[in-house]
This record gives structure tokens, C-alpha cells and sequence, in this order.
């Protein structure tokens, strides 16, 4: 009998594009919201963008309620869960960067509420997808949670953000690589579940975004539409398989170890750009990927090495021969490497001298 299955849960409205921002009224309306909105944001994405998206809604005749988090912790979505009870809002807006927006994500799934997605930064492909990412005890890594509703995403915000989170969000999906990497390994080894579709949006969505490397410059508006359009499309590959796997493999692991284990990580897409790099060399060897994947990088002026994270040799070292612990997602770190190895491939691949 033929028993497969799928349920692909996406946003119903994206809207990219210079000054979208002020949309973000028309599309609670467009998805027939009701009652008032909590705005879920962080320090600065509050004076770029919630503290503006708050004024049209009150041009609206709408009176919205905002909550700013300082930190990506399980404090935070009590505080915002608590807050949305307290002002009896309908909805959730996350306004800001990765943590404001799994925030948003992870206290709306509590709450059983709807929540929009406004990016103040190209820094990450959570952006619209099914997954939430708050550090629980010693997890790091994403899980399972409601995807946005809608998209708002502003072009000529997402271009004036420091233009190291756009490149922290090109490396983002140039890990893609690697990730698909792993998770064909896993389906070969380990009879993984796997999605082609997935995997195939995944890659296509890394090759395109190095296809127009060229354009992405800083202070060019064009960088953030190319970025976002690639970060929506990740996203939407990981709600395809209902898993991160499709833009997550061991050089995710590595990057959730260092943000266990280094006194001060990096930004996300950052440190999975590094360990794409070697995690590509693992795969294919001198004659592999890993090349390609760094000079990718070093175009859109992404850190390849660990100086460049600010991360010193010996804490890569220990992430390398660790992460494979942290979750159980196989990838070609296997049961772990040892030491002279992880030694051997992050001085070949330059992170590490
Ligand atoms: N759910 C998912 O599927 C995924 C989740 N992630 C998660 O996302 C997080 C990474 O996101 P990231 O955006 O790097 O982290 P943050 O949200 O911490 O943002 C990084 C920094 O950028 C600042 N910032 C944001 N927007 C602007 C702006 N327009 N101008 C100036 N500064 C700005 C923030 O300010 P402030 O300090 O004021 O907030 C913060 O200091 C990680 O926790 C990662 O695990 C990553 C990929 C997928
Ligand atoms: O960062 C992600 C994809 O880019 C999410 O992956 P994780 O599930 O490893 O957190
Ligand atoms: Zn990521």
C-alpha cells in the first residue's frame, strides 16, 4: 500500500522590494488579521524599523504593542509570551535579526498565534523558514517550529544594515553545498529521509548566489534583493523537508560548537562559511569543493579563515573533534575525527596556520 505523505507549511505573502516596510499594515489586512499586533524586536531593529512599523499601524487606527529582547534565550519568549497575554494582542511581528525573529517564532508556536517576518538584516535563511532557533542547556541547533505567515522584507533597510551581516547571509547559503553534501552521504550510509526537491533548491539556490557574486557590493540595494531572494529560497527548501538538513550539515555542527565553546562567536553565517570550507575538503579532498567554496567567500568579503572569525586555532581544533556529539545528524565528520586530523584539514584549507 502506498502510505508516503507530506504537509509543506510556507508564508502565504513575501514581500521584497525598496520601502516595503510600509506595507506591513496592508498584509495583516491582505491576510485578514484581527486585533492588535505585538512587535517582537531587538535594540537596534527597534529604532530601524519596529518603532516606524508601529507608526503606521497607529496611522491605521491600529494601537500595536512592542517588546524588546536583548538575547536569543528561553527569558526572552517567556517575556514575550507574557507580554503578548498581558496586552492581549492577536498576533506577533519579529522585527530585527535572527534572534528577534526565532523569538517571534518560537513564543508564537507557544502561543498558538500567527506571526509575521520583518528582517532588518540579510544575515540568515530563518527568515521565512519552519524552524526556531533559541539555545536550550547545550543545544544550539534549530527545531521544528511554525513558519511565518508572511514576509515583509525592505531592500533599502536589509542594504544599509552593517554590511557584515549580508555577508554573513551569502555564507549561509554558500554552506548549502556542503550541507547537501552531507545529507546525500547520510541518505547513502544511513538511509536518511531525503527529499530531491529540497536538496536540488538548496544547491540551485548557493550556485545561483555565486553565479552574482559581482553584484553583491556594499551600499548596492541590488546585493540585499539578491541575498534575501536566495535566503527566502533556503528557507523554503528546509519547509519542503521539513527539516534544516538541506542547509544544515556538519559545518553546522561546527558553528554550534563554537558558539558553545568560544569565549566570542562570530556571527552565524560566518563561522558556517569556515566550516564549509573544510568540511568541503573532507568531502572531496585537493580536488574537491573546498576552493571554490572559499573563494566565494573571500569575493563577498566573508571571513575564511579562524583570525578572521577572531576565533583562535586551538578552539577550531576542539569544535572540529566534538561537534559531531552535539545532535544526531550524520555527516561526514562520522563518529568524530581526531585530532591530527581535524589539525591536517584546517591548516590545508588555510583556516587555521
Ligand atoms: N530559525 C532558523 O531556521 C535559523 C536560525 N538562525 C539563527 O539566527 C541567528 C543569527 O542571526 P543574526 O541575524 O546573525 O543574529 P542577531 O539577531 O543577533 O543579529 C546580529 C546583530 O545584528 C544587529 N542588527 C540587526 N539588524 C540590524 C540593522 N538593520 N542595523 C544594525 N544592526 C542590526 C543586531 O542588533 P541587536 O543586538 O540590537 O539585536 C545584532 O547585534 C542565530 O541564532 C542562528 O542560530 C540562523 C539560520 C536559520
Ligand atoms: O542555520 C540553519 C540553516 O542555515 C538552521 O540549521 P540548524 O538546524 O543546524 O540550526
Ligand atoms: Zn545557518
Amino acid at each position: 500500500m502506498f502510505e508516503k505523505s507530506t504537509w509543506i507549511r510556507l508564508p502565504r505573502n513575501v514581500v521584497v522590494g525598496h520601502g516595503v516596510r510600509s506595507s506591513v499594515v496592508e498584509v495583516v489586512d491582505d491576510l485578514h488579521l484581527q486585533g492588535r499586533p505585538l512587535l517582537v524586536t531587538s535594540p537596534t531593529p527597534r529604532q530601524v524599523a519596529a518603532e516606524p512599523v508601529a507608526a503606521d499601524f497607529e496611522a491605521a487606527g491600529i494601537d500595536p504593542a512592542i517588546v524588546t529582547i536583548e538575547s536569543a534565550t528561553f527569558d526572552s519568549v517567556e517575556t514575550v509570551i507574557e507580554t503578548a497575554e498581558a496586552e492581549e494582542v492577536s498576533y506577533l511581528i519579529g522585527v530585527g535579526g535572527g534572534k528577534a525573529i526565532d523569538i517571534a517564532k518560537m513564543a508564537s508556536d507557544h502561543l498558538e498565534m500567527g506571526f509575521l517576518s520583518v528582517p532588518t538584516a540579510a544575515s540568515h535563511d530563518g527568515v521565512i523558514s519552519n524552524r526556531g532557533s533559541v539555545p536550550d542547556g547545550n543545544t544550539r541547533h534549530s527545531v521544528a517550529a511554525e513558519p511565518p505567515l508572511a514576509v515583509v522584507a525592505d531592500t533599502e533597510i536589509l542594504a544599509e544594515a552593517p554590511w557584515e551581516l549580508t555577508t554573513a547571509g551569502c555564507a549561509d547559503i554558500i554552506s548549502n553545498y556542503t550541507a547537501v553534501m552531507d545529507w546525500r552521504l547520510a541518505k547513502r550510509l544511513k538511509n536518511a529521509e531525503y527529499s530531491e526537491y529540497a536538496a536540488a533548491l538548496s544547491e540551485m539556490t548557493a550556485e545561483i548566489l555565486v553565479d552574482n557574486a559581482d553584484l553583491i557590493r556594499p551600499g548596492l540595494e541590488e546585493s540585499a534583493w539578491v541575498v534575501t531572494k536566495a535566503l527566502m529560497s533556503s528557507g523554503v527548501a528546509m519547509s519542503i523537508a521539513d527539516s534544516s538538513r538541506p542547509a544544515s550539515g556538519a559545518e553546522h555542527l561546527f558553528s554550534h560548537q563554537l558558539d558553545r565553546i568560544a569565549p566570542t562567536a562570530a556571527l552565524h553565517g560566518h563561522q558556517v562559511g569556515v566550516g564549509s570550507i573544510m568540511t568541503a575538503y573532507l568531502h572531496g579532498g585537493e580536488r574537491g569543493i573546498w576552493r571554490d567554496i572559499r573563494d566565494a567567500l573571500a569575493s563577498i568579503d566573508a571571513p575564511t579563515t579562524a583570525a578572521e572569525l577572531d576565533i583562535d586555532d586551538e578552539t577550531v581544533i576542539e569544535a572540529l573533534t566534538t561537534c559531531h556529539e552535539i545532535r544526531d545528524r550524520y555527516t561526514i565528520l562520522g563518529d568524530g575525527m581526531d585530532e591530527h586530523a581535524a589539525r591536517e584539514v584546517a591548516t590545508k584549507t588555510g583556516v587555521i596556520s
